[in-house]
């Protein structure tokens, strides 16, 4: 950020989530707006319940897509616990974006989240956004918006295309405009420094507090020491990485019997850094007892945060 600049006064920044059924183009209009600037999530210690998606950053705004689960009707404890995921964010983000898309007729999906989204969120503005509209024809998109409409009250309503770009702005300026005044949220220079590695290491992160987010909340950091492309080979990069726990506990949690989780967790990440990197890699783990690395600004200061 430098300090060299003060927002104006009317800058606003806030969070925003999209919601809406599998295959909607959540995910793709994310990726839209935001472009090429990818946000990290272990950057922040507090806002790691809920994964950063990625930040619009604009001269006006700064925009924060965060995670969520999809909303599912809860049929085991695991999809209960998801949905209450799914509800807490809903109600702590500053606006919500209902994606419908225009080429699939709305049906009890839908409708099962705008009743979950009424019910919950009821203060929470939501944007409904008829997506992929390059997929029909404009008179279909209408039809689309007048059926959406019918769901619940929308703060306001929205045909775009993600893939042609139709109205991303749009999208953009609509979500904009229901955050609240205020500074920017994150600096816009750590996001761009670093972003492969950062991103490596929180997707390590994420793999490694899967299914143990209760017994280690905030306890684990990932350090990225070495990335860099195999010699002689233009498809394959080295990825060493460390993984820090606290406490000797947490490290045995982390590694599990005889090895297995860690493997698991090495597994998992590695296909979620192939597709973000689009490179075979090989992934070298170590998990490290780095002994209160949340208390110790040196430590801290070395872990990235
Ligand atoms: N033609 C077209 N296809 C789109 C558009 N947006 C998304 N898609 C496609 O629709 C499919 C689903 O898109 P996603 O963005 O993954 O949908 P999602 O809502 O994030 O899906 P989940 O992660 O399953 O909840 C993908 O094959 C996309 O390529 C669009 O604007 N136009």
């Amino acid at each position: 950020m430098g300090g060299m600049t003060t927002p104006a006064d009317d800058f606003r920044s806030g969070f925003a989530c999209f919601v809406g059924r599998p295959n909607a183009g959540k995910s793709t209009l994310t990726n839209a707006l935001i472009g090429t600037k990818v946000a990290i999530t272990s950057s922040k210690p507090q806002t790691t319940r809920h994964a950063i998606r990625g930040i619009v950053h604009r001269p006006d705004a700064q925009l924060v897509v965060v995670d969520t689960p999809g909303l599912h009707r809860p049929r085991t404890l695991l999809g209960q616990r998801l949905n209450d995921v799914v509800r807490e964010t809903w109600s702590e983000v500053d606006v919500v974006g209902f994606c419908v898309p225009a080429d699939q007729r709305i049906g009890p999906g839908d409708k099962y989240i705008a009743t979950e989204l009424r019910s919950i969120a009821r203060k929470t503005p939501v944007v409904g956004i008829v997506t992929k509209t390059d997929l029909v024809p404009q008179q279909r998109v209408a039809e689309q918006l007048l059926a959406l409409q019918e769901l619940m009250d929308f703060a306001e309503l929205v045909p775009v295309s993600a893939v042609d770009g139709y109205q991303v702005d749009v999208v953009a300026d609509l979500l904009v405009g229901r955050l609240p005044v205020g500074p920017p949220l994150y600096p816009d220079g750590e996001l761009t420094d670093e972003p492969e590695a950062t991103l490596v290491a929180e997707l390590i992160r994420e793999a490694a507090l899967e299914g143990v987010r209760d017994e280690l909340p905030h306890s684990i950091a990932v350090t990225i020491d070495e990335m860099a492309p195999r010699e002689g080979r233009d498809d394959l990069v080295d990825v060493y990485a460390v993984v820090h726990v606290e406490r000797s506990s947490q490290k045995s949690i982390v590694i599990g019997q005889r090895g297995q989780r860690l493997r698991e967790v090495g597994a998992t990440a590695r296909q979620h850094i192939q597709k973000l990197l689009g490179t075979k890699i090989y992934l070298d783990l170590h998990v490290k007892v780095s002994k209160d690395w949340q208390r110790d600004p040196k430590q801290l200061r070395r872990l990235g945060f």
